[in-house]
């Protein structure tokens, strides 16, 4: 099997220690590549590269519109490989391949919307308040970016955060997640194809405390932003601040589903289900905290526990699948804890809770998809990100009481309100502490609103206008048109 190499200034290579690593397919374990695996020395190299092409290169000089036609031929390109791109992504994550295909529209999308964004962008006067003077401000790139991403739309995210840095005029150094690097060894080579300059794209594969850990902390490093877990984001945080680095972090969620009784109850049962199960349940955004309407509990409940029984597992490949494995044996386990802690709290499984009998997934990390009930706020399975195809389920009597048990968490990620009474919706929106609610819908995003958290689920916002701004500097330039001595001294 061939070594898939990494991008470091302009030039395909190896690591400097020869290093490997074997990229699993969780649906039967089979090696399915074998990548090249850094460490810091490695993501030194690429950060001195991305830095060179940053202060002696043209990339950020380059007029804005010629910048966004390169990135729109990145569009161009994903296009023509969606499929081939989609299975790899499946191959890789185990979601299903209509998930991935999805995926590949939207990041088709995400690089289309930062191009046309690229030149839109001309600056601002300001009516100076000094006599004789002109005040303006403009938008420049940051510099170098350390970009980090997770494994579970592993492309997806890495879009959100080229597609504006190189919208913006800046150069990069992404490392993918170690265990899901495929597809973005694929799009750096699509980069190329499109015309990227030397030295502006560069791609460090290999684990996060060396390779991620470097990024975080070196200071030729301008900007990071991070995509994954909390924990991991406090540490690049502290990190961080070895130069005040301009930072980015998109960390998990514990989203609540509020559904009122007089919410369409079909409609309801099945976005309840898909704001949990899509990719089993590994979403940050994932609908997993349902929080249900006392008069309606039963038979919501009842009605949910019917659909979740007939959900079919199996491989991504298969068009009759409607759910795949978890990403690895680590997070299999993590999983199975994590519900086991849940039933000594006192939840009730009722449907799930363990791994599939079938023959055929046991060599997969399945996961049944789970509904537990009796949850309370103060329980762990209710408060903790289970990253799991698994909800848990609240009672509420009062308006008031649906809100404070949706904002009773660390996160802020997301949120949804089910009900027919839109007042009703608009009240409760307006308190839930959410970077992004849903009224009568779940886990839709797009390019051109903001997506990030509230609360400890993260800093700054990726997508719309917002993310395009993450990758720029604000510089004030004032001019004095009639220079003569002030005489203070
Ligand atoms: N808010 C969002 O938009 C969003 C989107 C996707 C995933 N997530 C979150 O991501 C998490 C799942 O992803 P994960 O398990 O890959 O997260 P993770 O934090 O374990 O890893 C994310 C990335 O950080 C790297 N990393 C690990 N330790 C590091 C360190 N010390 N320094 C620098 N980098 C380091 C990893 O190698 C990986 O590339 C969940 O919490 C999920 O909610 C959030
Ligand atoms: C941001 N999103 C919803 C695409 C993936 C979260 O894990």
């Amino acid at each position: 099997m061939n070594i898939k190499k990494q991008l470091i200034d302009d030039a395909w290579v190896t690591s400097r220690s020869n290093a490997t690593r074997d990229i699993i397919n969780p649906f039967n374990q089979e090696v399915i590549a074998k990548v090249t695996e850094s460490d810091e020395t490695d993501a030194k190299a690429a950060i001195a590269a991305a830095r060179k092409a940053f202060d002696k290169g043209d990339w950020a000089t380059t007029p804005a519109t010629e910048r966004g036609k390169i990135v729109h031929k990145i569009a161009d390109l994903i296009e023509r490989d969606r499929e081939e791109l989609a299975e790899l992504e499946s191959l890789d994550t185990g979601k299903t391949v209509e998930e991935s295909r999805g995926d590949m529209d939207d990041i088709a999308g995400v690089f289309r919307y930062f191009a046309e964004m690229a030149d839109k962008d001309g600056g601002e006067i300001i009516e100076s308040p000094i006599p004789n003077s002109t005040s303006r401000v403009v938008h420049e790139p940051v510099g170098v970016c350390g970009q980090i991403t997770p494994w579970n739309y592993p492309l997806l995210q890495a879009s959100w955060k080229l597609a504006p840095a190189l919208a913006a005029g800046n150069t990069l150094v992404m490392k993918p997640s170690e265990i899901t690097p495929l597809t973005s060894i694929k799009v750096f080579e699509l980069m190329e194809e499109a015309g990227v300059p030397a030295g502006v794209v560069n791609l460090v594969l290999g684990p996060g405390n060396s390779v991620g850990a470097e990024l975080s902390v070196n200071d030729d490093v301008d900007l990071i932003s991070f995509t994954g877990g909390i924990e991991t984001g406090k540490r690049i945080m502290q990190a961080a601040s070895s130069n005040v680095k301009n930072l980015a972090l998109e960390l998990g969620g514990k989203n609540p589903n509020i559904v009122f009784a007089d919410a369409d109850f079909e409609t309801a049962v099945d976005q309840a289900m898909n704001a949990v199960f899509f990719h089993a349940g590994q979403i940050c955004s994932a609908g997993t905290r349902l929080i249900i309407e006392e008069s309606i509990h039963d038979d919501f409940v009842s009605a949910l526990v019917d659909r979740v029984k007939n959900i079919k597992l199996g491989s991504g490949f298969d068009e009759s699948t409607q759910m795949g494995p978890l990403i690895s044996k680590d997070h299999l386990n993590k999983v199975i804890q994590y519900v086991e802690n849940g039933k000594k709290e006192g939840a009730t499984v009722a449907v799930g809770g363990r791994r599939p009998e079938d023959p055929e997934l046991q060599n997969g990390f399945f996961y049944l998809p789970t509904v537990l009930t009796d949850c309370t706020t103060d329980m762990g399975v209710v408060q903790d990100e289970g990253f799991g195809p698994v909800i848990t389920v609240e009672k509420f009597t009062t308006e008031e009481e649906a809100v404070r048990l949706a904002n009773d968490s660390i996160y802020g990620l997301s949120g949804g309100v089910f009900t027919n009474d839109i007042a009703k919706a608009e009240r409760c929106v307006a308190k839930m502490r959410m970077g992004t609610v849903w009224i009568n819908d779940v886990n839709l995003y797009f390019p051109h609103a903001p997506w990030g958290g509230y609360k400890q689920s993260g800093i700054g916002r990726e997508l719309g206008k917002t993310g395009l701004e993450e990758y720029q500097e604000t510089k004030h330039i004032f001019q004095n048109l009639k220079p003569e001595p002030v005489n203070w001294f």
